[in-house]
């Protein structure tokens, strides 16, 4: 099955409402959806909708999601290679600085600055590549929490690539441990942290939510990231707060800016404290304590 692309370029403001109404019309399929900077002098964004088979009829509601914004923009199409095309797509995209990280790709190996704290991501499998607002949310709340809070040890539950546990690990050389729910995006993990020289700190394992012996063996976790979505966010709040220790820190994120009330609310039930709301692309990143 190849996958098409649909995209049109818009400044930053439209742009983000575009991205809005577009989770919102494909909400059910979730088929995703990136906003890129494009030139950040001249405001151009482009904003890329995602999809498997079904590009004519995708390409009609997008449409119609400009109308119902009084936007007229062009859609354009970009019919994406069917074997590698993560890999293929990735290899174009521009570092990711977020929270004084870049996040880049083997080809981008040079582009750090003098004080940037690099973390290179193969494109692959697995989510994660800081170009997500969730993603950056998270690393630039890490930064902040890992060197005022200084965790001894660290839970990133739903790792994906592992960006935000090998982000922890070059903050400071702690345990980290880094699960999700896919095996393939643990593999992707362990060997993105043995890319990035942080092996020996950071463990992958392949577990849903918190069912398995070794958050037992490892926890409880002074700081916990997790980048999931809103729903399996807040039904893990009760194991969340089994598995942090005390005065522990908690970053959520892959939360919509609309949503972040009912998650917070969610977390305050078990006894978490609010500290701050990041919001970043029409996404919330929350920072709580316990
Ligand atoms: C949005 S990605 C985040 C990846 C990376 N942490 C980041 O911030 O870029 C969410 C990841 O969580 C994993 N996931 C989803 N539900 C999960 C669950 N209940 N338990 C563990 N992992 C889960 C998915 O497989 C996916 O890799």
């Amino acid at each position: 099955m190849s996958q098409t692309r649909l995209h049109l370029t818009a400044g930053r403001e439209d742009a983000t409402r575009i991205f809005d109404a577009l989770e919102t019309e494909f909400e059910e399929e979730g088929f995703p959806i990136a906003v890129l900077e494009v030139d950040e002098e001249r405001d151009i964004h482009e904003v890329s909708l995602y999809v498997e088979d079904e590009a004519d009829d995708a390409e009609r509601r997008m449409r119609g999601v400009l109308t119902a914004l009084s936007l007229a923009k062009p859609i354009e199409r970009e019919t994406l290679p069917e074997i590698d095309w993560v890999a293929k797509s990735l290899e174009g995209l521009k570092p990711v600085r977020a929270g004084g990280f870049i996040v880049h790709g083997a080809h981008d190996r040079d582009e750090a600055r003098e004080g940037e704290i690099s973390i290179e991501i193969e494109a692959g499998l697995a989510f994660g590549t800081g170009h997500h607002g969730t993603t950056a949310g998270c690393l630039e709340l890490l930064a902040e929490v890992v060197r005022e809070e200084k965790p001894r040890n660290a839970l990133d539950l739903g790792t994906g690539s592992a960006v935000l546990a090998i982000a922890v690990a070059k903050l400071a050389p702690i345990p980290v441990l880094a699960t999700d729910i896919d095996p393939v995006a643990t593999e992707v993990a362990a060997g993105n942290a043995r890319l990035n020289g942080v092996s020996d700190h950071v463990e992958a394992e392949t577990a849903t939510g918190f069912d398995h012996p070794v958050f037992a063996a490892r926890g409880p976790f002074e700081l916990i990231v997790a980048n999931i979505l809103a729903g399996p966010l807040m039904e893990l709040a009760p194991s969340m707060a089994r598995h942090i220790a005390p005065n522990g820190s908690i970053i959520l994120s892959g939360i919509l800016g609309r949503q972040a009330d009912a998650v917070q609310a969610a977390y305050i039930a078990q006894g978490f404290r609010h500290v701050r709301t990041l919001h970043k692309e029409g996404w919330a990143t929350l920072y709580l304590k316990r």
